[in-house]
């Protein structure tokens, strides 16, 4: 569970992971550009970002793994920059899974539940606990080449919580696993990070994955931090054409400033938009529009501004279809129910009259 929100009375709570100033170099290879962020204790964030942005870096630097060329690093108000891994209080789950072939399930779990904190008893207790809290009770004697891709990252998330770490680091733990168990993996991490309230991070390059199980979302790119905010904030309000674009769909739409106030010029088609910030004529701006926000009508039924658009291509999805159509030089994106297909009569090659309503275009200035 997320601590109740800062009510302003009191000081405010520290946050569990702090970042401040995170720079790396690869020699002359700027990797990450001065990352500042703070995790609070019980958040699940994930970093998301495209390959290369820098997330596995920022994430081997949290770990202790490979230390920032510059910058420090606070767990629970504590400067962790300089110490190593094993001193960290910290759970990893890699994508590769890196358990120990030879070594049973339960062996692999309880591996690092050693020394005079951890008599055998005590041990043997905590990996029972932790064989069914991931599930995997009937399966403590088997070896790891025994077991699923999905059971042997519940071995290592299992593995990973075992000596209840302060923070829990996850990179990429979904990505080698098969799309079925992958959906179903992904709740359980979430009901058992909320449940065992441990601070998370996780690494993602799997948009859908971060907005679907984070508290907030980190959107990297090219080793700065593009955005950071809830999933919906995200997806609703992304700060700027990057993060419209990588995060979530949308009909990308390029137009021009024109007059009166609120037009934009895109190709032969004039469009309103309500830009939060006045924009000058003439100025060259991008535009997104999500697809269920893009309306379809049958073309004898089309309403004043609306633009004829081709069909090219319709996916059923179950609950939802998705369309792509063309208005020439535009190409719109729509999600339609299966009834609302059917009455559009949207089939390949069919016109349709779209219109992108004002309120929900995300327009930026062009600035490439
Ligand atoms: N050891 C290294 N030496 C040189 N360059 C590196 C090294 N590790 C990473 N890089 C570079 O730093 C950048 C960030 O890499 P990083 O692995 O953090 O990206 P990522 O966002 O995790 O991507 P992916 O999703 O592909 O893993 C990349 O351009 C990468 O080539």
């Amino acid at each position: 569970m997320l601590p109740e929100r800062y009510s302003g009375y009191g000081p405010p709570p520290a946050p569990h992971l702090e970042l401040r100033d995170i720079g790396k170099q690869f020699g002359s290879f700027v990797a990450l550009h001065r990352i500042n962020l703070a995790v609070q204790a019980g958040e699940l964030v994930t970093l998301l970002g495209p390959s290369g942005c820098g997330k596995t870096t920022l994430l081997r630097a949290i770990a202790g793994l490979d230390p920032p060329s510059s910058g420090r690093i606070l767990m629970a108000g504590r400067d962790v920059t300089e110490l190593p891994p094993a001193a960290r209080d910290i759970g990893i789950v890699f994508q590769s899974y890196a358990l120990f072939p030879n070594l049973t399930v339960a062996q692999n779990v309880s591996y690092g539940l050693r020394g005079p904190a951890w008599p055998k008893v005590r041990a043997r207790e905590r990996t029972a606990e932790l064989l069914a809290l991931v599930g995997l009770a009937d399966q403590a004697a088997k070896h790891p080449g025994a077991l699923s891709g999905g059971q042997q990252q519940r071995v290592a998330l299992a593995r990973a919580l075992a000596r209840e770490p302060g923070l829990l680091l996850l990179d990429e733990p979904l990505s080698a696993i098969d799309p079925l168990v992958r959906d179903h993996l992904r709740q359980e991490i979430r009901s058992l990070q909320q449940r065992l309230g441990v601070t998370t991070l996780l690494v993602t390059h799997d948009q859908e994955e971060a907005l679907g199980i984070s508290d907030r979302v980190v959107v990297m790119s090219r080793g700065r931090i593009a955005q950071v905010g809830t999933p919906a904030e995200i997806y609703d309000s992304p700060a700027d054409p990057f993060v419209a674009g990588f995060v979530g769909r949308a009909s990308r739409i390029e137009a021009v400033v024109d007059s009166p106030p609120g037009m934009l010029q895109a190709g032969p088609h004039r469009l309103m938009a309500e830009a939060a910030r006045p924009l000058l004529f003439g100025t060259r701006v991008l535009c997104f529009l999500r697809p269920e926000h893009l309306r379809l009508h049958k073309r004898d039924a089309a309403p004043a501004g609306s633009l004829p658009a081709m069909v090219t291509g319709v996916e059923f999805l179950g609950p939802i279809c998705r369309i792509a159509l063309e208005a020439r030089p535009l190409r719109l994106l729509a999600t339609v129910t299966p009834e609302v297909l059917a009455s559009l009569e949207a089939q390949p090659g069919a016109t349709l009259a779209a219109s992108l309503p004002a309120e929900h275009l995300m327009v930026f200035p062009d600035e490439i």
